[in-house]
């Protein structure tokens, strides 16, 4: 093979012009936006500007009205459920901004569940999900409840439930919006290390600065545009 026939590797995630309305409310116009392999998205924005709903379209959750969403080569935004849900099980990861645990199960149980649900051994699901634990310093709580946790520690236990089954794509909404300064830069820390070591891709909305530092770079969504948050100007 000559290196002319090399593939070039293209962006990880990419929207396309995508649009999305709720009703007549329009939440993204023509938002564009490409994501590269192992990188650390910060999406920032005035509240209502349209962040989260950009990322439950690039998470795959909603589908935009026109535009398009590539995953590794793949359109994703026309996929039919069982296919896009199948792939936002295997290759994709969520932390929202209250955990989302479920509280009624241990915290050992909440991070081996999406391994179950993948039809992975009990004993296997258990012993991976254990060292996850140990990674976030919470082997203690493994037999604790999830709604016995403070926010720090139920942020922790989302972040290995996450993680827990090796994803591309991590995506956090508001991952620290729930904690105290010092909680959140831990979690944050912890976030990013761990993507690092595992060469997960984060996309992260914030609405905090110290939080949007963390990241490799950051865009600004204003009126459900992309703009480059230095200059203002639409990305494209
Ligand atoms: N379920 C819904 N029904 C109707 N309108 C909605 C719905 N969800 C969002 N919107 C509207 O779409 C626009 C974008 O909302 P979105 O939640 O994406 O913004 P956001 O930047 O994430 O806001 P915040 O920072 O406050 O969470 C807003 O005008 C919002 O009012």
């Amino acid at each position: 093979m000559t290196v002319d026939a090399l593939p070039v590797p293209g962006p990880l995630l990419e929207a396309r012009a995508i649009d999305r309305s709720y009703g007549r409310t329009p939440a993204l116009r023509a938002a564009s936006l490409a994501v590269t392999a192992g990188e650390i998205l910060a999406i920032m924005g005035p509240s209502g500007s349209g962040k989260s709903t950009l990322l439950h379209c690039l998470a795959g959750i909603f589908s935009p009205d026109t535009g398009e969403v590539w995953f590794d080569g793949r359109r994703l935004d026309t996929l039919n459920d069982a296919r896009r849900s199948e792939l936002r099980r295997t290759a994709f990861g969520f932390v929202f901004q209250f955990g989302r645990l479920v509280p009624e199960l241990t915290v050992a149980d909440n991070v081996a569940l999406p391994l179950l649900l993948g039809k992975v051994r009990r004993k296997q699901a258990y012993q991976r999900a254990a060292g996850w634990l140990r990674r976030l310093e919470l082997d203690e709580l493994g037999g604790r409840r999830t709604g016995e946790l403070s926010g720090g520690q139920a942020q922790r236990v989302a972040i290995a439930r996450a993680l827990v089954t090796r994803p591309k794509v991590v995506f956090a909404d508001e991952p620290t919006g729930a904690l105290d300064s010092l909680t959140g830069e831990k979690v944050m820390d912890l976030l990013v290390g761990l993507a690092r070591q595992e060469g997960t891709t984060v996309i992260l909305v914030t609405h905090d600065p110290r939080v949007a530092a963390c990241a490799d770079r950051e865009v600004m969504v204003r009126d459900g545009r992309i703009t480059d948050p230095y200059a203002g100007e639409a990305v494209r």
